[in-house]
């Protein structure tokens, strides 16, 4: 638009054509009408240009003589001549036009006579001409039907051919009750040549740990499918790719390196104290020696409180305000998805393989679509995570602000806890690039302390309640365990140097993250048509790596796979299975986990620091209903019975 003037702003285009379109914004008076916003009107420009009653009688005749005296003189209606159109949206090209018409007809004239061919038929015909906004909503259209029809049918044909079963493709709801019935039971014998449907998308099942180690080892091939969905939880690094997940982990490393961690084990050891002190109160609060406590929500704190004091040191009480806030926006949009398992029927240990728990279908499924419209709606829990993230996100960049303006000033800023060494890190990034954008922004700075909290708070606190239930179901095991502790540690409290010593827990640990690992499966879609072990994967399949279900395949650990043995470990990983590669709970390949050894210790210390303070056994309310949203919980909380040892 290059128009002197701006078109008036109550009418807006709909498209250009041989007849106009317009459609008013808003409700205008047009003539004796009322013209309301929604309808639209088409500017008939052929019908005017024949109009006898402003062209006289000859109008349809071609009397080109009628221009001898210029457009203004051809009628007395003046702007009734409109091939053009005319106002500020006259056609910019009609300049161009009549030159080009001109020049073309001179040399056709030039070098021609002519006359209709008896063949000739006279029968003009309208093609509109698509408007950019007309083309993209067909364009639009289009690419919908092929997302959820075409494509869809077609990476199904396509995965048949070579082997693979999963229920016919069905739009819409069908497919989420596939998703539903299938994902959650962890299901079927035939696994690994099996695919349900998520959405439009197919969800290849691979248990297979040669397969798994392939897809992990290749992270720019196999990436994260639909990272949109995950940072409606959380953002940072564990949704990125490419070179900015490169870059961000090259900051991010040095946060986790042995050394740094080792100096955040006090911190770790408050923490934990303080939730032992919290426990021996409420014990020593009654009658008994004994008290029943729901442990979960115990430990869902403790993993939280750790992050706040490892992560913002002496900001840690704006830490656990971020913790309580972080949590609070976790909690408002998982109701969004209100999935749950109902209990298996009180099994010692998750069976991945015949799990027979089912989400309700219609929970899911309300949840599905919530969580679909979450941004769009505004009901009251979504401005409520809204307000809660707003919350969040100001509180961060407060802690972030200040250290950064300490680091200005030159104060020495303490670098013993995640975010300091986060931006130290960092302005050695900027540093060595010679470009203060070299590193993360701070933007980037807070996404990736919100991560630290979901990604290590829940995951940490699922491995310690799956601990102690099975500690629970094991005394043998949890003697064993408090005879290790005390030996290494006595009458004072754990330290960093002495859990290398503890070789039970150790093995006790690793067997609870292989029976239940608090991430039972991750997912991967390929960025391009790969080569899979015998099968071909276009873009467009996801591939769901059943960590649970590897680790519990009686091939790789034998016919006790099933069975709590932490002995099987007491050589250390690489030599409790046949296959390398087979236990897995932290990932694999260059994107595993970049806190495992941080959520070891944690373990550790919490553990031993529990050992050394209570006994304790399941409560007879215990309802044993290991849950997977997004990491394995207990659905119903983990009801014990603590006696005091101290
Ligand atoms: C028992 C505890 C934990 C388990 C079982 C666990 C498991 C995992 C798994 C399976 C992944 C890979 C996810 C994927 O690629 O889709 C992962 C990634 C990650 N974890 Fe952990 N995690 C634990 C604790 C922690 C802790 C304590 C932190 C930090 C404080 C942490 C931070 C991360 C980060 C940042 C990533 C993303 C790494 C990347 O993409 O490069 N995790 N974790």
């Amino acid at each position: 638009m290059t128009g002197d003037h701006d078109p008036p702003r109550s009418i807006k285009v709909v498209s250009t054509a041989p007849f106009i379109v317009r459609g008013p914004t808003e409700t205008v008076k047009l003539g004796n009408l009322t013209i309301p916003k929604g309808v639209h009107l088409t500017l008939l420009i052929g019908l005017l240009h024949y109009d006898p009653k402003i062209w006289g009688e000859d109008a349809k005749e071609f009397k080109p003589q009628r221009f001898s005296e210029g457009v203004s003189n051809a009628t007395n209606i003046q702007s009734s001549f409109v091939p053009f159109s005319s106002g500020p949206r006259v056609c910019i090209g009609q300049n161009f036009a009549m030159i080009e018409a001109k020049i073309a007809l001179a040399m056709i004239l030039k070098s021609f006579s002519f006359e209709l061919s008896p063949s000739y038929l006279h029968a003009p015909f309208s093609v509109v001409t698509l408007t950019p906004q007309f083309a993209a909503s067909i364009t639009w259209a289009l690419k919908l039907l092929n997302w959820l029809w075409f494509k869809p049918r077609k990476l199904e044909k396509f995965l048949r051919e070579q082997g693979p079963n999963g229920n016919p493709y069905r739009p819409f709801l069908g497919v989420l009750e596939d998703f539903v019935s299938h994902e959650n039971r962890i299901t079927t014998t035939n696994q690994t040549n099996s695919f349900i449907w998520f959405g439009p998308w197919p969800r290849l099942n691979v248990a297979d740990p040669e397969l798994i180690k392939e897809i992990l080892n290749k992270p720019d091939v196999f990436q994260k499918p639909l990272p949109e969905t995950g940072k409606i939880l959380a953002g940072g690094i564990l949704f990125l790719e490419g070179e900015k997940w490169a870059k961000h982990r090259k900051i991010i490393n040095p946060a986790f390196h042995l050394e740094k961690l080792k100096n955040m084990a006090p911190a770790i050891g408050v923490s934990c104290s303080n939730m032992v002190e919290k426990l021996k109160a409420m014990v020593s609060s009654s009658n008994e020696d004994w008290c029943e406590i729901d442990i979960w929500p115990y430990l869902e704190d403790l993993t939280g409180d750790v992050i706040s004091r490892t992560a913002f040191g002496s900001n840690h009480e704006e830490g656990s305000k971020i913790f309580q806030l972080q949590r609070e926006k976790a909690k408002l949009t998982l109701q969004l998805l209100q999935l749950s398992f109902i209990p298996d029927g009180g099994q010692n240990t998750i069976n991945f393989v015949n799990e027979s728990a089912l989400f309700p279908k219609s929970a899911f499924i309300k949840g599905f679509i919530m969580i679909l419209f979450r941004r769009y709606l505004p009901t009251k829990t979504n401005r409520k995570v809204k307000a809660t993230a707003n919350e969040l996100h100001s509180l961060l960049r407060g802690i972030i602000d200040k250290r950064l303006k300490a680091m200005e000033r030159g104060e020495a800023i303490p670098a013993d806890d995640l975010l300091g060494i986060l931006l130290e890190s960092n302005s050695k990034s900027n540093q060595e690039h010679g470009n203060k954008n070299a590193g993360m922004s701070i933007e980037d700075v807070i996404e990736e302390c919100k991560l630290f909290y979901f990604a290590g708070s829940e995951t940490t606190s699922s491995l310690l309640v799956w601990t102690m239930v099975l500690l629970c179901q094991h005394p043998e095991w949890q003697t064993q365990a408090r005879e290790e502790v005390m030996r290494v540690f006595g009458n004072s409290e754990p330290c960093f140097e002495g859990l290398n010593q503890l070789k039970t827990v150790t093995m006790i640990l690793q067997e609870v993250l292989r029976l239940y690992p608090p991430t039972p499966l991750i997912v991967r879609g390929s960025t391009e048509t790969v080569k899979l072990g015998n099968l071909t994967i276009p873009r467009g399949v996801h591939l769901t790596l059943l960590i649970g279900l590897l680790h519990n395949d009686p091939e790789i650990w034998g016919n006790d796979a099933k069975d709590f043995k932490p002995q099987r470990f007491s050589e250390g990983v690489s030599n409790a299975t046949k296959i390398q590669s087979s236990f897995i709970p932290f990932s694999s390949g260059p994107r595993i986990c970049i806190g495992q050894n941080f959520a070891m210790i944690e373990a550790k210390i919490a553990l031993a620091m529990i050992l050394k303070s209570f006994s304790f056994e399941l409560s007879p309310s215990y309802l044993h209903a290991p849950s997977s949203m997004l990491t394995l919980q207990p659905q119903f909380g983990a009801p014990m019975i603590l006696r005091s040892l101290e």
